[in-house]
C-alpha cells in the first residue's frame, strides 16, 4: 500500500488516494537517489529512507537531501508523522562522511557543517512526530539522526553474531562531538551514562542501548520498519499542537542556543578539522576503514 516516490515528487495524500496511487509504486525511483520518500495513502505516515550505499554516510549532498525530504513532508498539513529508515541491510547511517573532513576545501567544509546543523534544526525541531527505524549500525552522526527523532526502534541483537551498534564514538576517533550533540545525548540517556559514553566513545549493542534508554524498543530485523510505521500511526493521532508544544518544552532552548551560536559553532568546527593534528587523525581513520576491508 505504499506510494513510493522521489522526494522531489512527493504526492499529497489526498491526491494519491484520488488517483488510486496507493496501490502502485513509481518505477522511476533510481539507485542514485540519496533519499527516497514514500507516503502510506491509508495512514498518512511518511517514510524517508536513506539510500546512499555503501553506508549512508552524511556527505554535504546527503545532508541536503535529508533536509529537503523533511521539508517536503512537513509542507503537507495532512501528514503528522514520519519514519526515518535506511534501505541498506546492515547500516542505518555511518555518521559524517569522513572524506568531507579529509583535506577539505574550506567553503565546502563550511557548507557541509551548515547542512549538518540544518538536519538538527529540521529533524530535532520538526513539527512531525518522528520515529527512527534503526535496522543497522548508527555511530556518531548516525546516532544523532536517531536522537533527533521522538522514538527509536532498533533491530534486536539477540542471536546475531555481529549485532548492530549505536552511540557517540567520536572520542575513540580522537575528535569531540559538538556540544549540541552532546546535550542531545545527556537529555536522552542522562548525565552519567552520557559521560561514560562520550568519554569512552562507547558504541552500544542493542540490548545495552535499550537498558540505558538510548533506544525505546528492540524488534526482530524483519519487523523494524513495520513496527516503526505502526508507532508513527499512534503518534500521529495525538493532538498535533499539544504534541509539538510538549516536544518544544524539552527541545526549544537547545535549538535556540544553536541558532544563536551557529556561526561560532561552524567556525570552531572548521578550525578544528583543518588543524594539522586533526587531519592526521582523519587520514589515519580513513586508512583504517579501508584496511579493514582488505
Ligand atoms: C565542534 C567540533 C567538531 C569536531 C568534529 C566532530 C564532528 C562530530 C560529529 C560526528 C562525527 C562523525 O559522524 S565521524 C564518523 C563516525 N563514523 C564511524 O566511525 C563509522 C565508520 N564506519 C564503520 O564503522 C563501518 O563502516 C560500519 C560499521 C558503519 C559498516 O561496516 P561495514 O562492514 O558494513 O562497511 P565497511 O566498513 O566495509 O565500509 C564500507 C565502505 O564505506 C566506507 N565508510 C564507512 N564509514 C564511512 C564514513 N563514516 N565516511 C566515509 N566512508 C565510510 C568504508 O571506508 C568502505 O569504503 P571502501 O569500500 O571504499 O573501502
Amino acid at each position: 500500500m505504499l506510494v513510493a516516490t522521489l522526494s522531489k515528487r512527493l504526492l499529497r495524500v489526498g491526491q494519491a488516494k484520488r488517483c488510486g496511487l496507493s496501490l502502485r509504486s513509481f518505477s522511476d525511483a533510481k539507485d542514485k537517489d540519496l533519499v527516497l520518500t514514500s507516503i502510506d495513502g491509508d495512514t498518512g505516515v511518511a517514510t524517508i529512507t536513506m539510500n546512499q550505499a555503501p553506508v549512508n554516510s552524511l556527505s554535504l549532498e546527503m545532508c541536503q537531501a535529508i533536509t529537503t525530504a523533511i521539508k517536503e513532508v512537513e509542507s503537507q498539513p495532512e501528514i503528522q508523522s514520519l519514519v526515518l529508515a535506511s534501505s541498506l541491510p546492515g547500516v542505518f547511517c555511518a555518521g559524517l562522511d569522513i572524506t568531507e573532513l579529509h583535506k577539505p576545501d574550506e567553503k565546502r567544509l563550511t557548507d557541509f557543517w551548515h547542512s549538518f546543523q540544518q538536519i538538527y534544526f529540521d529533524l530535532y525541531g520538526s513539527r512531525l512526530a518522528t520515529i527512527a527505524a534503526i535496522a543497522g549500525h548508527a555511530p556518531a552522526a548516525g546516532c544523532m539522526l536517531a536522537l533527533s527523532c521522538d522514538y527509536r526502534i532498533m533491530v534486536s541483537g539477540a542471536g546475531s553474531k555481529k549485532p548492530s551498534t549505536i552511540g557517540l564514538n567520536e572520542t575513540k576517533l580522537g575528535i569531540v562531538a559538538p556540544s549540541w550533540l552532546g546535550y542531545q545525548y545527556i537529555d536522552t540517556i542522562g548525565q552519567r551514562q552520557a559521560e561514560l559514553g562520550l568519554s569512552l566513545g562507547l558504541l552500544h549493542q542493542p540490548e545495552q542501548a535499550l537498558a540505558i534508554g538510548l533506544v525505546d524498543e528492540l524488534v526482530p530485523r524483519e519487523e523494524v520498519l513495520s513496527r516503526a510505521q505502526a508507532e508513527a500511526v499512534k503518534w500521529g493521532k495525538i493532538p498535533a499542537k499539544a504534541r509539538l508544544a510538549s516536544k518544544m518544552l524539552a527541545r526549544k532552548a537547545r535549538l535556540d542556543h544553536l541558532a544563536a551560536t551557529r556561526k561560532e559553532d561552524n567556525d570552531f568546527f572548521r578550525s578544528f578539522v583543518t588543524n594539522e593534528t586533526a587531519q592526521k587523525i582523519i587520514d589515519g581513520y580513513l586508512q583504517s576503514l579501508s584496511k579493514k576491508k582488505s
